[in-house]
């Protein structure tokens, strides 16, 4: 576990259009709901885990951690959950994951944490794509997130882009990074690991 308290935020507050609108962290990979999967990667890395998400609350809630909706309504994106998540957190430090991502690696904290002494923000790049939903951030951002929803922006590269936040290479494990949108995504998934 890290020395600095953390806290992860697990996104999952999404519409999942992709997957016939049916909850994307509910569904079952190897028998478990994505967003569990996600928790068994990162549990060992952070100190506090609460689940934002805006439907399903009830199926959520049945994991034992607190689950949080969002402040900002109209599923105004991932910021809007990431905003949520931040003034809740007690920890200024907090891990931005998303529900769809079950192969996370246990280094994942460790080595966005490396760059928190000059930057509010450190997010994952695999080699060949950012994954700004990946990420370490401060919890003092949480202002600059609200003003710019309020300024009806949306997009979340954009936002780290402006706080200079920095991507942090994981070209030698892209694979762990990979996330499941669609009911064809988990099918294959759910085959290929049973073999
Ligand atoms: N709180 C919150 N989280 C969101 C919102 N939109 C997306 N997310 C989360 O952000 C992450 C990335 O989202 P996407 O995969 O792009 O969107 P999605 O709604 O989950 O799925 P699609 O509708 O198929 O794009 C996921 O973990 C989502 O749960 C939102 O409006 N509010």
């Amino acid at each position: 576990m890290s020395l600095m308290p953390i806290t992860a935020i697990i996104l999952a507050g999404g519409q999942s259009s992709r997957m016939n609108r049916q909850n994307k962290g509910l569904q079952l990979l190897h028998g478990n709901p994505l967003y569990y999967h996600v928790i068994n990667k990162i549990k060992p890395q952070v100190n506090h885990i609460v689940i934002n998400c805006n439907q399903d609350i009830e199926q959520y809630q049945k994991s034992g951690y607190p689950v949080i909706v969002d402040e900002l309504i109209g599923f105004l994106g991932p910021l809007a959950g990431i905003f949520s998540g931040l003034i809740t957190s007690s920890t200024d430090w907090n891990l931005v994951v998303s529900c769809d991502t079950p192969f996370l690696p246990d280094d994942l904290v460790k080595r966005l944490q490396a760059h928190c002494d000059t930057h509010l923000a450190a997010y994952v790049f695999d080699g060949e794509k950012s994954h700004p939903t990946l990420m370490l951030i401060h919890r003092q951002l949480a202002p600059m997130i609200k003003h710019y929803l309020l300024q009806g922006k949306r997009k979340l590269l954009g936002f780290l882009q402006q706080i200079d936040a920095i991507q942090v290479d994981f070209s030698d494990k892209p694979d762990v990074f990979i996330n499941i949108n669609t009911l064809e995504q988990l099918a294959y998934w759910n085959q290929k690991q049973c073999k």
